[in-house]
């Protein structure tokens, strides 16, 4: 089954479904329902198959952890800040992130042991449209430049130090832009849950990276034409939907035929997001704990998981 040379243990879906021994948490149809608000296109059995059996696997590392830690304190003799159990989320625009992190986030919070889970994105980390507009790279949205990875990582590494009441700025894709006047607040939270194309970038002139932080990470993979299929996807329902408020910044697309409308995403994939896809997220794929394949149709193939 195991390529001898690969450093992850391969599972087909049915294998990985079928993982035992952990510990229980199960999904009525009424909990399920409840999970559809998140998305609704996602089907039980990939809520049931692979998202489950992942969050169990999950719980076992945040436990093992916690329990580590409480050791560590007493052995080293030092008062214990609450740090949490960083999970990182990697992988393409359009591919999955942040539904997969909101069914983490909602299946990890069910246990007592950690039941306070925190989900930052780092779109929030953004430079705003003004700065962006200064250094002539609106057009590199996405792009490791494009975020202001001082903060990025003074967030990380004062949430693994236990600091408390931290505010995390937000990214609004209605306006575009980062929204001056709001925050979310991250406090000591048993597990941060922190989604980003860039979270396993890492820059060879710094000494620290943001995944130095991580006691967990996964992948979101899939093949590059299903990926652009769930781009225009999305932006033709966002056409129907978010893009008809005036206060959208896309506000112009909404009057787009459908026809215009395939044109101008598969031109805005191609331009941009194919590119940073190429060039700076894919290379990171491998640098993950684990990864997560997905076909078309969202539906998960293969887990890989790091020996
Ligand atoms: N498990 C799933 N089942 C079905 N559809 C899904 C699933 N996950 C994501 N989708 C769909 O794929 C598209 C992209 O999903 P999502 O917004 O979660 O991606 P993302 O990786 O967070 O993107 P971005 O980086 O652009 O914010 C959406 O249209 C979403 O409804
Ligand atoms: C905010 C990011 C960079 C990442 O989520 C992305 O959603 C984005 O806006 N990319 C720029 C090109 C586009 O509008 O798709």
């Amino acid at each position: 089954m195991n390529n001898t040379y690969s450093p992850y243990f391969e599972f087909d879906r049915t294998a990985w479904a079928l993982s035992r021994d952990l510990p229980s948490l199960s999904l009525s149809e009424e909990e399920f329902e409840k999970l559809k608000g998140l998305n609704e296109k996602i089907a039980i059995e990939e809520a049931t198959e692979v998202y489950l059996p992942l969050a169990r696997l999950l719980h076992l590392y945040v436990t093992a952890f916690q329990n580590l830690q409480s050791k560590m304190n007493s052995f080293l003799n030092m008062p214990a800040p609450k740090a949490p159990f960083v999970i990182g989320i990697a992988g393409s625009v359009a591919v999955g992130k942040s539904t997969t992190a909101r069914l983490l986030q909602n299946l990890l919070s069910r246990w007592n042991e950690h039941s306070k889970v925190d989900l930052v994105t780092t779109d929030g980390f953004l430079y705003p449209n003004k700065v962006l507009e200064a250094k002539g790279i609106m057009n590199k949205k996405g792009f490791p430049e494009s975020y202001d990875i001082n903060k990025l990582m003074h967030f990380i590494s004062s949430i693994k130090s236990g600091e408390p009441a931290l505010k995390v700025p937000v990214y609004s894709h209605l306006a575009y832009d980062i929204l001056d006047d709001q925050a979310l607040m991250v406090d000591q939270p048993d597990i941060l849950i922190l989604e980003g194309i860039n979270v396993l970038q890492v820059n060879t002139q710094e000494p620290f990276f943001v995944s130095d932080f991580f006691d967990f990470s996964i992948y979101i993979d899939a093949n590059e034409e299903d990926i652009r299929e769930w781009y225009i996807e999305r932006f033709l329902m966002l056409r129907d939907t978010a893009f008809q408020d005036p206060r959208s910044y896309f506000h112009k697309y909404a009057s787009l035929t459908e026809q215009e409308a395939i044109h101008t995403a598969t031109r805005i994939w191609r331009d941009i997001n194919a590119k940073n896809l190429n060039e700076n997220i894919m290379p990171t794929k491998e640098r993950a704990k684990l990864i997560i394949q997905k076909g078309a149709n969202h539906m998960i193939e293969q887990v890989l998981l790091r020996k």
